[in-house]
């Protein structure tokens, strides 16, 4: 990761930012007391700088001159100040800071700690602005990229759907009311047709005065509002508050969506994204490999380590098969079941690719924390079909039987659909 450039002269605030530094693991800090060790640091290390959290008064610049050399530099700086002053925050966020914190306490620290996760997560969150009004749209596209969001424009509703079409990874979208062509509830209630809430966040704008327009905004479908005009840091709560929101839902269906132990996707995930990817196979008449995968003589395992031995068998299993499937949808299905779904692969190159695994498997050596030091070896039967069946059901069904016939030749093998037919 990027590092953090800290320019704080008092001591106290110093070691509370390192002690509190080291809950974060993934930031790398760079420390300074004064103008000019920053400034050393900055010419040192200047590339791999991806923001600063300076302090305004510094013995060697006492009116915020570290803030304008960094801002000058075009990069993120969060200030911290001892006091404060409604003139001097308001000039420093015109002038493009991300953020004003006061040196209250600890959890002003850690906010300026979470500022700067923030920060790298926007690096990959895009956001579209429909506004019709150029100045109005450059506004919002300025300060949205000073937190580094990427940001997308469109100048009326067509244009917005198009440009939402175009990229299905916009997080959030900001809209006017008022534009040609399609209006902004227009543009929502066509968006709602096909994505809720959880799957684009949309922040409806509304004119001076024009307070019932908040309302309906939410009525067709927004997830929030801002009422013209509004203050910088307006914009960027209610932004960072959806945004967080969003990020919560998705770690809730994605661990909704993960088995427990492995931290593989579950049968949930593997049917929902495999009913996908088998339609699409039988609609365009595309390969698609289903493979069924099972550890032999798991049981002795359990039996002869315990089945806290057998836990760690299944997950250093899993991680590898994540690492060499890393394209496909790996899923453990249940005990020590997995399965592998690969479309576009012929029923031969899945069985290339799988044998290889094998191969690879039975020649790993698992280290299960055993009293006497004694590291364990697995081999694994594989049944793998391109027979799409009436349903994947009926397709893993099939990959299972030939997983069984696998075991029946004396396992640590894998039975393809031409094995089958032999
Ligand atoms: N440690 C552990 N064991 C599990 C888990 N889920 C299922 N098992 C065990 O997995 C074993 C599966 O054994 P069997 O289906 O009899 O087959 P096997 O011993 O693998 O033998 P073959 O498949 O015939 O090669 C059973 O002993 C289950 O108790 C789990 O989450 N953790």
């Amino acid at each position: 990761m990027k590092k953090v450039l800290i320019v704080e002269d008092s001591s106290t605030v110093t070691k509370i930012l390192k002690h509190l530094i080291k809950q974060h693991p993934d930031i790398t800090a760079l420390f300074a007391g004064s103008l000019a060790e920053g400034q050393a640091l900055y010419e040192q290390y200047g590339d791999e700088i991806f923001a600063g959290i300076i302090d305004l008064n510094l013995p060697d610049a006492p009116n915020g001159e570290m803030v304008d050399y960094l801002l000058h530099k075009e990069l993120p700086v969060i200030v911290l100040t001892a006091n404060y002053q409604e003139d001097r925050r308001e000039q420093l966020l015109d002038k493009g800071i991300v953020d004003y914190i006061i040196k209250e306490s600890r959890y002003s620290y850690n906010y300026a700690l979470n500022l700067i996760h923030r920060l790298e997560k926007n690096q990959t969150i895009k956001i579209l602005i429909a506004e019709d009004s150029r100045p109005t749209r450059t506004f919002i596209k300025a300060l949205l990229e000073k937190h580094l969001y990427q940001v997308m424009e469109a100048s009326n509703g067509l244009e917005a759907l198009d440009v939402l079409k175009d990229n299905p990874d916009i997080k959030l979208l900001i809209t006017d009311y008022h534009m040609p062509e399609m209006d902004g509830f227009d543009l929502v209630r066509a968006i709602r047709h096909n994505v809720d809430k959880s799957g684009l966040v949309i922040i409806g704008l509304s004119g001076e005065g024009k307070g019932s327009l908040s309302a309906k905004f939410i009525k067709n479908g927004a997830n929030d509002f801002l009422q013209k005009p509004f203050s910088h840091e307006e914009l960027y709560c209610r932004v960072m508050h959806n945004i967080e929101e969003l990020e919560l839902i998705e770690q809730i269906q994605d661990t909704a969506n993960r088995d427990y132990l492995t931290n593989l996707h579950n049968r949930r995930y593997y049917f929902d994204k495999g009913e996908v990817l088998y339609n699409n196979a039988v609609n365009n008449d595309t390969p698609f490999a289903v493979a069924m995968i099972d550890i032999d003589h798991f049981k002795q395992i359990n039996d002869n380590y315990g089945h806290e031995a057998g836990d760690k068998v299944l997950v250093f299993l899993a991680e590898e098969l994540r690492l060499a499937f890393s394209r496909f949808v790996v899923a453990r299905l249940g005990g020590e079941e997995f399965s592998i779904l690969m479309p576009g692969l012929s029923n031969e190159q899945a069985f290339t690719l799988l044998d290889k695994f094998r191969g690879m498997a039975s020649a790993m050596t698992i280290d299960i924390n055993a009293d006497d030091g004694e590291l364990l070896n697995i081999s694994l039967s594989m049944g793998v079909t391109n027979y799409l069946h009436e349903s994947l059901d009926q397709q893993l069904h099939y990959a299972d039987q030939l997983l069984y016939r696998a075991k029946e030749a004396g396992r640590n093998m894998v039975v393809g659909d031409e094995d089958a037919d032999e």
